[in-house]
């Protein structure tokens, strides 16, 4: 079972403005709400292309109560543990010429919450995966997903973390399985700019000198960079199409890999999954179907 962890999901509220102005009121064209944040993502996805997953994370409010619902609505078994104050984020995406996206910073959580999860990820083992996505709760220690990272390493459950600066630098002596930085978070990390795809190789591989086992650096249109266990460098090309959205494509990507890689046990296979995934994702308006996904999946490209 491919467990994901969504410490602070979202509602996503998505609306078109053909021509956002600053300081103004803007008139949207169309609007949508989604179930949001990095690891439900990961779990719509991965549930599309057939993989068995659940979701565990914090709900509070009533726009909690509404996430929850909508995740169930997907087909996903979903653990999100009620957070006494506050309310789920509502994160907007203004979808225009350019996307622009105002997060919410979301609920706060208490230590014995953050202990009631810890509890519930005690039954993983050895045949499971835990997804550890997206940014940690306000006032959270930088030391969250190492501590989690930790705890699954001890069990043997492979762990991913798809999270930026030291929620996952932290994370990294305790061997995750994957982690997918996108070029400018691996910039960030190495703290430097990367120009061409031997400099991303490099930094990458300066990944799994810190701990990482496979590292997936998603590179937008241009693809990705796989640095597989075995140190072996694998790039993929993105297939061309007509960006609509890319609102997680990186999700998709990792929920992609995940997926093939269990289905075939093979690194280039997995990425080619991944590839597909993030960019049929961004092809569509939201998050891809499984149609989409498996169209060019089977097409090889
Ligand atoms: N312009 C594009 N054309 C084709 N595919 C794309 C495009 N942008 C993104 N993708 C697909 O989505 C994958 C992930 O994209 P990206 O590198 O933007 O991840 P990210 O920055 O983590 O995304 P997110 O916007 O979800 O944070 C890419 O590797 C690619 O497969
Ligand atoms: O604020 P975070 O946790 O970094 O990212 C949250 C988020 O932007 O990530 C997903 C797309 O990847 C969205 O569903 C969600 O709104």
């Amino acid at each position: 079972m491919i467990y994901t962890v969504t410490l602070n999901p979202s509602l996503d509220y998505i609306v078109d403005v053909e021509n956002l102005t600053v300081g103004a009121i803007n008139r949207s064209t169309k609007e949508a709400i989604y179930p949001g944040g990095k690891g439900i993502n990961v779990s719509i996805i991965l549930s599309r292309l057939g993989a068995e997953t659940t979701v565990i994370g914090f709900k509070a409010g009533f726009t909690g109560e509404n996430l929850e619902h909508l995740v169930q609505k997907e087909g996903i078994k979903a653990q999100l543990l009620s957070v006494e104050k506050g309310f789920t984020r509502i994160n907007v995406k203004v979808r225009g010429k350019e996307e622009t996206a105002i997060n919410g910073a979301g609920p706060e959580v208490a230590e014995k919450e953050l202990a009631d999860l810890t509890t519930r990820l005690e039954g993983l083992g050895k045949d499971d995966t835990l997804v550890l996505s997206g940014s940690a709760p306000k006032k959270a220690a930088d030391t969250l997903y190492a501590d989690l990272a930790a705890r699954m390493e001890a069990r043997g459950t492979r762990c991913v973390i798809d999270a930026t600066g030291m929620l996952l630098t932290k994370a990294l002596p305790y061997h995750p399985f994957l982690v997918k930085p996108n070029l400018e978070e691996l910039e960030e990390i190495v703290g430097k700019k990367l120009d061409g795809l031997s400099a991303i190789e490099i930094a990458a591989q300066q990944m799994q000198q810190l701990g990482a086992r496979n590292v997936l650096v998603s590179l937008g249109g241009e693809g990705a960079l796989l640095i597989d266990e075995k140190g072996h460098a694998h790039h993929h090309r993105a297939p061309k199409g007509k960006v609509l959205n890319t609102v997680g494509a990186g999700d998709s990507m990792v929920a992609g890999f995940l997926a093939g890689y269990e289905k075939t046990g093979d690194y280039a296979k997995a990425l080619h999954w991944g590839i597909c995934a993030g960019s049929a994702t961004a092809f569509t308006m939201h998050l891809a179907s499984q149609a989409a996904m498996k169209e060019l999946i089977e097409k090889g490209e």
